[in-house]
């Protein structure tokens, strides 16, 4: 049996008495690609923030690598080997879409010594193959103000995958973009899910058709159910909470 690589057990996240997550359980393999949906208010927000120790939750437990996350910090859990990319792009726009990614993987370096220090040449290698990954090879030397919105959220993506996390959290990456974008961005995130295990959340229903294996479906704080996107959008409890009822057609 493979170990999973998180595992949630009767998760609740009670704020002054309302159960933003109600005794959640979940669980992801090494190298799964999980989609999460539902409604405003579900707790998908408070799902990603249990995790990454943003919230502490009241009951239960949540698991990276076999290890209990509890009493751990935000920034205690990110060095375990979990990545968190939020919805808006947090990129710095006056560096260079390079120098970006440079600070990335040389976070314990600081700004000045990735600024001005020589990069030797394995560090070159590894902000070129992220620049390939992400499709911003030729934008390498612009500053990322110049960037469009969706090139800004693919270079965060690569930021994220400059620290090597294990799992990487990605918080609606295609609100706001274009056709084209929001396609860039699930090619993205399909080949970083060759080696990385990745939680996306979406309401996009386009987008989570292109990119989901499995799809979970929150509700009110708990599981509603977990299948292929087909399976859940025939579903009628899902059809009932999330995608409102069906119209009959003559
Ligand atoms: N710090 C807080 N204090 C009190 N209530 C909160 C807090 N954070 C979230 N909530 C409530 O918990 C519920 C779940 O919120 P959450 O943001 O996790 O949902 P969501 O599924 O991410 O919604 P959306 O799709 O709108 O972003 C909501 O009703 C929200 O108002």
């Amino acid at each position: 049996m493979t170990e999973k690589i998180l595992e949630i057990d009767n998760l609740t996240v009670n704020f002054d008495g309302f159960k933003a997550l109600n005794a959640l359980t979940f669980s992801l393999d090494p190298g799964e690609l999980r989609v999460i949906i539902g409604p405003n208010g579900a707790g998908k927000t408070t799902f990603l923030d249990t995790i990454t120790g943003k919230v502490q939750p009241t009951e239960g437990e949540v698991r990276f690598k076999g290890q209990n996350l509890r009493n751990l910090n935000e920034h205690q859990i990110s060095r375990l080997g979990i990545g968190r990319k939020f919805q808006t792009p947090r990129v710095y726009l006056n560096l260079t879409v390079w120098d970006n990614l440079d600070l990335a993987c040389n976070r314990r370096k600081g700004v000045f010594q990735t600024l001005f220090g020589k990069p030797d040449q394995g560090e070159r290698l590894t902000v070129s193959g992220i620049l390939q990954t992400i499709g911003l090879s030729a934008k390498a030397n612009l500053e990322a103000a110049l960037l469009s919105h969706g090139e800004k959220q693919r270079l965060e993506i690569g930021m994220l995958v400059a620290q090597s996390p294990d799992l990487l959290l990605v918080d609606e990456p295609v609100a706001g973009l274009t056709d084209e974008e929001t396609e860039n961005v699930g090619n993205l995130l399909l080949t970083l899910a060759e080696n990385h295990s990745i939680i996306v959340i979406e309401h996009d229903m386009e987008f989570v058709r292109q990119i989901a294996r499995t799809v979970s479906v929150l509700h009110q704080g708990s599981l509603l159910c977990e299948g292929t996107m087909d399976e859940i959008q025939n579903n009628p409890r899902v059809i009932e909470v999330y995608l409102g009822p069906s119209e009959e057609e003559d």
